[in-house]
């Protein structure tokens, strides 16, 4: 089963992106951790994850009267460069409950012969996910036209520049993020068809590549022996390692020698 991590900035389009991949006519898996993130701080979710935060932050930070977690005061407490300590604690919180609900869905994928499953995520680079997918894809736009369509979504949920702004300085830039990315998806453009052309592009890849011939056979093999399939992540986790790792001493090499 190919694992591909969507990721990207805020408002860059993931979202956006993950409907085209999920939707007619690929109709491929999808597992949305923004979604996740929602699921675990519900008060009566097994993790209780809210508990945690409510012992750290208080409930009169964080809490709504019926005992539901308020996103926004949650929001203002983690989001900007000066509350990076705040963000530490509510990510370990959050992160560690999410990635246990993933590996489940991931698994459960897998136990059904999934070929190709999408993880849309914000933060692939920063909690570290790009070293166990199978490939990783960028969803990129100028940092201004973040903040633009950002506050275009959201300006009446009463969202301000400034707060788009901290919410936007709470992640590492997009251009650092591009060495990390085995695909760059380019959305700067507002025409949809763009990037509905360069989904179908990544489509038809993954179609001969993991789908057809050869590539089918491994498939087939990594499922059907579970330790092949084991010892090929483990080998594929290397090799992501290894070539982001030079490709980032190249760029460092390249950024003293300017
Ligand atoms: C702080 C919270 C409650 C604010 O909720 P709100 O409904 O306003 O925003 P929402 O959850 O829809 O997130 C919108 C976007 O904010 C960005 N974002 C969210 N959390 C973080 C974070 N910890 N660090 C950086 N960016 C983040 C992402 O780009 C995300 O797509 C929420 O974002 C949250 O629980 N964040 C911590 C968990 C997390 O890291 N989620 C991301 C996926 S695991
Ligand atoms: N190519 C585009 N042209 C114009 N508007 C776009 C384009 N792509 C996305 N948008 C709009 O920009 C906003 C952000 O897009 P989207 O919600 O897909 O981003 P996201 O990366 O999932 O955001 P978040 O991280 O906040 O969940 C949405 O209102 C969307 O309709």
């Amino acid at each position: 089963m190919l694992v591909v991590s969507l990721t990207g900035g805020i408002a860059s389009g993931k979202s956006t992106t993950s409907r085209l991949f999920s939707g007619s006519p690929y109709n491929i898996p999808l597992i949305d951790l923004d979604v996740l993130a929602r699921e675990v701080v519900e008060p009566n979710d097994a993790s209780k994850t809210l508990k945690k935060l409510v012992d750290h932050f208080g409930a009169e930070a964080i809490l709504n009267e019926d005992g539901t977690l308020n996103r926004a005061a949650l929001g203002r407490l983690i989001f900007g460069k000066e509350q990076e300590q705040n963000r530490k604690v509510a990510n370990k919180y959050i992160h560690s409950a999410v990635r246990k609900r993933t590996a489940w869905l991931v698994m459960k994928y897998w136990l059904t012969g999934t070929p190709v499953v999408i993880i849309d995520t914000p933060l692939a680079v920063e909690a570290g996910l790009w070293k166990f997918c199978g490939e990783m894809i960028l969803v990129y736009c100028p940092a201004e036209q973040q903040l633009e369509r950002m506050i275009k979504r959201d300006s009446d949920k009463g969202l301000t520049r400034e707060d788009a702004e901290n919410r936007l300085n709470s992640q590492l830039a997009l251009e650092k993020k591009i060495s990390y990315a085995d695909v760059v998806l380019d959305n700067a453009d507002n025409a949809k068809s763009t990037l509905e052309q360069q989904v179908k592009e990544v489509v038809e890849r993954w179609e001969t590549q993991h789908n057809r011939g050869l590539g089918k056979v491994r498939t087939l093999v990594q499922w059907l022996i579970p330790p092949v399939g084991l010892i090929m992540a483990l080998y594929a986790t290397w090799a992501r390692t290894s070539r982001v790792s030079k490709r980032l001493r190249e760029e460092k090499q390249k950024e003293r020698s300017q």
